[in-house]
């Protein structure tokens, strides 16, 4: 990234403390099925009080999780104009970019974005009565020339276990495990590549400054490094969400929030960057198809006045 870039100066309050707190909390809910009968339950309070959750013993191979972290790191080892020839642009948001703001600071990263099925379709506008679509279409860059292949595999596996999870919820919700199956046809799910290069002002800026994710769920994969923050229900406070090998980080995004009229939240997080070294994640965001209004579920509401009201 060069040279410390003023927009990605942090406002004072937001600027990260640099010892920060270890949450040992975040509940990791063992997947194997010897467990099955804790899962529900374990999901349930995960969920209620945290937003946040690791599994182990997900299903997921670790050698294919081992390709696409690695074909990540050869992407953005590439020089800067071999980059940009995928970059994201005012017609396609998919493909390589570098000036993302989250709350109009920058932030200290780069991304790599793709869609699970492209052509993927989004609505072109909010508005309910335009029905126009704007199709998404991935962009692979010549090398890694591997790249597509190991990311068509990795989004077969994110899906599945993201299919597992939904279920758990839906049980945990107290609906069937299928309940909303029918609302992914069609979905929009996206896999990004985050770089964060070593920062020198890591006390002023942040890789990903906060924000909740507006999907139904987030799978994530990160480094070794650390630097993922997650700020507490109960008081405020953001605590690191320690690495711990071959574990995904899974939180409930704003649709299943308000599908759970409010019984689970997306929570804030943040990403601190450091002087030393660089780190990689792997989130896969996954969404419900474009033509689902997304509201409270009616079996939650009744003789209740829903929280939200229907979105798109
Ligand atoms: O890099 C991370 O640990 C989290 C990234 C994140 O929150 C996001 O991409 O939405
Ligand atoms: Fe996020």
């Amino acid at each position: 990234m060069g040279e410390v870039d003023p927009a990605c100066i942090q406002d004072t309050q937001h600027r990260p403390k640099l010892a920060v707190i270890e949450a040992e909390g975040i509940p990791l809910i063992d997947l194997s099925s010897a467990n099955a009968f804790n899962h529900v339950s374990q999901i349930a309070d995960a969920c209620k009080n945290w937003g946040f959750f690791q599994v182990i013993n997900h299903g997921v191979p670790s050698e294919s999780r081992r390709k696409i972290e690695d074909a990540a790191r050869k992407f953005f080892a590439l020089p800067l104009e071999e980059k940009r020839k995928v970059s994201r642009d005012e017609v396609n948001p998919l493909g390589y970019f570098d000036t993302e703001h989250t709350k109009n600071v920058r932030d200290w990263k780069e991304v790599f974005d793709l869609v699970v099925s492209s052509p993927a379709f989004i609505p072109a506008s909010p508005d309910p009565d335009e029905k126009e679509l704007n199709e998404l279409i991935n962009q692979w860059p010549q090398y890694p020339p591997e790249l597509r292949e190991v990311c068509e595999e990795y989004a077969r596996e994110m899906e599945k276990l993201a299919f597992k999870l939904l279920g758990l919820i839906s049980l945990s919700l107290g609906f069937p495990e299928n309940r909303f199956n029918l609302l992914f046809e069609e979905s929009t799910n996206f896999i990004r590549f985050n770089h964060y290069p070593p920062c020198p002002i890591p006390h002023l800026a942040l890789g990903a400054g906060r924000h909740k994710d507006g999907v139904a769920l987030t799978i994530l994969a990160q480094d070794d490094v650390g630097g993922l923050q997650v700020k507490l229900k109960t008081n405020g406070e953001w605590v690191r969400v320690k690495p711990t090998p071959d574990t995904y980080i899974i939180n409930v995004g704003d649709i299943v929030q308000v599908w759970s009229n409010d019984t689970f939240e997306s929570v804030e997080h943040r990403v601190m960057v450091n002087s030393e070294g660089e780190r990689f994640s792997i989130p896969f965001f996954f969404s419900p198809g474009h033509h689902v209004w997304v509201k409270p579920l009616e079996e939650l509401t009744k003789g209740e006045k829903p929280k939200y009201r229907a979105y798109n």
